[in-house]
């Protein structure tokens, strides 16, 4: 049997797709455009149980020559095949024996993207998927995939698959992955993601179609490709929901009018990514900023060159044009000219770093903030208020104390977005609601609301806007305006600062960090912590947990979710630190040590976070062996 082959990609920026995205889309109106009749034949071609198919913190992402089934040691050719098979068996046994009947297919733009949309597509029409919605040029960010699974016009979809392995680099050598999310937008739980897994490891063959021409995914939107005489591909214009919730979620209009502000300005890296276009729509056409406001937002499929994770180090650029050192302090003589506010998304655009001028806003401060200021935000102020809010585990206690103030239900979720959909209102609950308007965020530079069911980066940024247009109400014309650093400093004067800062040990040999993780539960999870011996840091371990959680929606248990070293200073002060390997690298491991320390001394509030954490993350590496086991002396990224 000949299947049909794979392309390779070549590397071009997808100019032709950014620039005349106006033009292109028209608006955000659809054409309906006829569809076309060549469809395929439908085919059962035999495979074999591929291993290693487990979904991690957020689909499953490999290095892309496995996906295109030409990597040395893996030269399985189905691969894509085997994991969609194995996906839409999973999705058929959670939906009573139905399959799907209505799909997105869409991704973040990076290498192999479009070849995966191709052989997608076809799995999804040889299994009997009658709607396959694709967006024009097969790339949509993620928040924007989840707006368009719930509320696309026309109806809302079963469910969207998509192709992205967010923050990791992309082009040859470097990951490509997929991630499920269910028909209310939200990523796969862990109850899927493990039934696929075993599914995969028994699939013995592959629906698919044959023969039928490749889909043009540039084709206007409303065009409409027949695969099989029962399943047919639609473009879809990717902008259309998202903009829309976007619109419910923010004052257009106030923010239209406080852009033209003199001395406000703004800056987004888009860092390549999917993000890009979104923020030339939304910034740009929708809002009136200067075209000067972007940076790097045409989508590459190798990001060019960079990595699409935005954090201190690796959103380099950005950073300096905010007037700020790569250890989040400013740099003053910079900071006077730099903009108002800066963003940067990751390769899928739901990451968000927030700057402003000479002022870095760590992950969980900007959470905390944003819920202290609800208010500047219409999706929470036209409910009359935040009804819960939720932090990943390793994220700062920021919000923690804000949430105790302002008497809104906290909730502590481990790593995944995942765990906040079910607070949100899941499958069963869609409509009973009882903690949204709903906020959350993690350290890892993620923050959204349930206006989706997906962490938002532009959205991050829209409420930076709004904080700051709120800030600003009584600024009188001429004045000065109030800046990110003056609302940043103003909380930490009302609630105390948590320093906070996260070291990455990316690329460890998978044992090393398993020895590392093992010493760490023998040693001090489950061993006897007085007999320690007094160190002269006068950093003291007095408790130690292995963080679990169960779900207060759903009473599920999940378990190993961060090994929690708590920590006291000679002179009383309390410090955290975790270790955590994270769920999103595709080969070997990555150490993620995660350190905090509460401050109530204002004198203090202006330092830099690694150097006030420097003594405590010594003193928890030393313990934990982490250089003797790993052969590595300093971390990858420090953030
Ligand atoms: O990669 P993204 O942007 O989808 O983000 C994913 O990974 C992050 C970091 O995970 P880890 O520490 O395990 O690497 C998680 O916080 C996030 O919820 C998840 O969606
Ligand atoms: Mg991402």
């Amino acid at each position: 049997e000949a299947f049909v082959p794979r392309t390779v990609s070549i590397l071009t920026p997808r100019e032709k797709y950014y620039a005349p995205v106006k033009n292109l889309y028209g608006g955000g109106q659809q054409q309906h455009l006829a569809a076309s009749s060549s469809s395929g034949t439908l085919a059962e071609i035999p495979t074999s149980p591929i291993p290693g198919m487990k979904p991690g913190t957020s689909g499953l992402r490999k290095k892309v020559e496995i996906w295109q089934g030409i990597d040395d040691e893996i030269k399985e050719k189905y691969y894509v095949e085997n994991f969609i098979q194995s996906l839409l068996d999973t999705a058929k046994a959670n939906n009573k024996g139905e399959i799907p009947k209505t799909l997105i297919v869409a991704g973040d733009g990076r290498y192999f993207n479009d070849e995966a949309i191709q052989i997608i597509c076809r799995v999804l029409a040889g299994n009997g998927v009658e709607n396959i919605w694709v967006p024009r040029s097969g790339i949509m960010s993620t928040p924007a995939v989840s707006a368009a699974i719930r509320t696309r016009e026309g109806g809302s979809a079963d469910g969207g698959i998509i192709l992205t392995a967010s923050h990791n680099p992309g082009g040859p050598g470097e990951d490509f992955g997929i991630k499920y999310n269910e028909n209310y937008g939200q990523p796969a739980g862990e109850e899927f993601t493990d039934a696929l897994y075993e599914r995969s490891l028994e699939i013995s063959s592959f629906k698919t179609v044959q023969g039928s021409p490749d889909i043009n995914i540039n084709a206007p939107a409303g065009t409409t490709f027949s695969l099989s005489p029962t399943s047919a591909v639609t473009i879809i214009d990717p902008f259309t929901e998202y903009v829309k919730v976007l619109k419910e979620s923010f004052n257009f209009d106030e923010i239209c009018e406080f852009a033209k502000h003199p001395d406000f300005s703004i800056l987004f890296d888009g860092m390549h990514g999917a993000g890009g276009p979104f923020a030339q729509r939304i910034l740009i056409e929708e809002l009136g900023f200067p075209k000067s406001s972007l940076m790097r937002c045409d989508p590459r499929p190798d990001f060019g060159g960079c990595h699409p994770d935005p954090n201190l180090t690796y959103a380099a650029e950005l950073v300096k044009k905010m007037g700020l050192k790569s250890d989040g302090s400013a740099d003053e003589s910079a900071a006077s000219t730099a903009p108002t506010l800066g963003a940067s998304n990751d390769g899928d655009g739901d990451r968000n770093l927030i700057a402003g001028a000479g002022c870095f806003v760590t992950p969980s401060d900007s959470l905390a903030m944003i819920c202290d200021n609800w208010k500047a935000i219409p999706h929470f102020e036209k409910a009359g208020g935040l009804k819960g809010v939720a932090r990943s585990m390793p994220s700062s206690a920021a919000l923690d104390i804000v949430a105790e103030s302002l008497d809104i239900p906290l909730f502590i979720t481990p790593t995944g977005w995942k765990f906040f959909g079910n607070l949100m209102g899941s499958k069963e609950q869609f409509d009973k609601r009882d903690y949204t308007p709903f906020l959350c965020g993690e350290e890892s530079f993620g923050t959204g609301t349930d206006h989706i069911r997906e962490k938002d980066g532009l959205w991050a940024m829209l409420a930076w806007i709004s904080i700051l247009i709120d800030a600003n109400k009584d600024t009188a014309e001429g004045q000065p305006l109030i800046q990110v650093k003056d609302v940043v400093m103003n909380h930490w004067v009302k609630y105390g600062r948590h320093f906070y800062c996260r070291y990455d040990y990316e690329a460890v040999e998978t044992d090393a960090a398993n020895k590392m993780v093992d010493l760490i539960r023998d040693n001090y999870i489950n061993g006897d912590l007085s007999a320690l011996n007094e160190d002269p840091s006068g950093i003291k371990l007095v408790a130690t947990e292995e963080f679990a959680y169960t779900d207060p929606v759903d009473g599920s248990v999940t378990s190993n979710q961060g090994l929690i070293l708590f920590f006291r200073y000679a002179n009383g002060d309390d410090a955290r630190v975790i270790f955590r390997l994270s769920g999103t690298g595709s080969a070997g491991a990555t150490i993620r040590m995660y350190l905090e320390k509460y401050e109530k001394e204002k004198e203090r509030y202006g330092e830099a976070a690694p150097s006030i954490l420097k003594s405590l993350a010594d003193r928890a590496i030393a313990l934990v062996q982490l250089q003797e086991l790993t052969g590595r002396e300093s971390p990858s990224v420090i953030t």
